[in-house]
């Protein structure tokens, strides 16, 4: 089965998290489903490389990339990813949809409210169980 190696942005900006949605695709699993900004990495290429130039091309953003979340890896019917996310941060969050059909900025509590792609949903589950844990501890 193809391996895809591929890198993913997890966007915060004012404690809310930059969720993007695919439009048509030949894989009907993926599409319209929410993501998290980002692609494959290029031969050569470090993860942080992959994700400021994917989010460039993406989005017209420019990031600051931060500690790996979450290493991934989902076998779709197709192809299997290793996705390796990362905690990310923006000055500003303009942003200019070139490959995307929407976005949302959600609260980590709202996360679950789009439909996401089936790999991220435990990266997912584990944002959401952070903000569980950082409400234990500030309480
Ligand atoms: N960027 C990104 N891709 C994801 C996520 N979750 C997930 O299953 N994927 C899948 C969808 C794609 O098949 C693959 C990423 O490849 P890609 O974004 O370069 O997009 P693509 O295959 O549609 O496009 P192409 O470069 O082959 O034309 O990983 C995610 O959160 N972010």
């Amino acid at each position: 089965m193809k391996q895809h190696h591929v890198v993913a942005a997890i966007i915060c900006h004012k404690n809310k998290y930059l969720c993007v949605q695919r439009g048509e695709n030949k894989y009907p699993y993926v599409a319209f489903k929410y993501e998290f900004p980002g692609g494959k990495v290029e031969p050569g290429e470090s993860n942080t490389v992959a994700l400021r130039r994917e989010i460039h091309e993406e989005l017209q953003m420019d990031i600051q990339v931060g500690e790996l979340f979450a290493s991934v890896y989902y076998e779709y019917p197709d192809f299997a990813i290793t996705m390796d996310s990362y905690l990310c941060t923006t000055k500003s969050p303009q942003l200019c949809l070139n490959e995307h059909i929407a976005y949302q900025w959600l609260r980590k509590e709202d996360l679950q409210t789009v439909s996401w792609a089936p790999a991220d949903i435990p990266v997912v589950e584990k944002l959401m169980d952070v903000q569980r844990h950082d409400i234990e501890f500030t309480y």
